[in-house]
């Protein structure tokens, strides 16, 4: 279990991570889907990339789901079975995009067992509000 400034340091190297990762070419087409689905305030799904979802809660997974997932996910015609998993998109006090996720531990991690570098997920707009719910006291300051 991280410690309250542990799991403050993880994040910010996460979130450091996401903003590397926005700034960079390879997300040019995700940068500009994200921008469309703020201006319309609206949830939808997405192909995000494994690489700037933030878990910072350690993920209690049983392993028989998670193979069962994974080879659902290997098999093209099952592949659909699985749902997106829900991600929250919060904008940081200037302006930074964070992209939350805290369910869905199963299909996430059989995803990043198959080492996929994306994941269909459902963007929920949110507040800051919403991420002290999951993480109370040790809620970042998100820039
Ligand atoms: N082989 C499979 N095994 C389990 N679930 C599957 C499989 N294929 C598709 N699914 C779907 O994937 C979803 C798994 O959701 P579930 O709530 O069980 O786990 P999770 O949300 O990934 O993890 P958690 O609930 O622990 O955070 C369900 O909608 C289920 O129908």
């Amino acid at each position: 279990m991280l410690g309250k400034k542990q799991l403050i340091s993880f994040i910010n190297l996460c979130n450091l991570r996401v903003l590397n990762n926005y700034s960079g070419k390879n997300n040019s087409n995700m940068s500009q889907e994200i921008t469309s689905i703020h201006s319309h305030g609206i949830e939808d799904d997405h192909e995000m990339p494994m690489s700037v979802i933030l878990r910072p809660l350690p993920p209690q997974v049983n392993n028989e789901k998670v193979e069962s997932i994974m080879k659902t996910l290997q098999n093209a015609n099952e592949s659909s079975k699985v749902p997106p998993i829900d991600v929250l998109w919060i904008k940081g006090r200037e302006g930074g995009d964070y992209y939350y996720s805290f369910g869905g531990c199963h299909r996430y991690e059989a995803h990043k067992r198959l080492s996929r570098p994306t994941i269909q997920a459902k963007l929920v707009k949110s507040a800051v509000e919403d991420l002290r719910h999951y993480l109370g006291g040790s809620t970042p300051d998100l820039i």
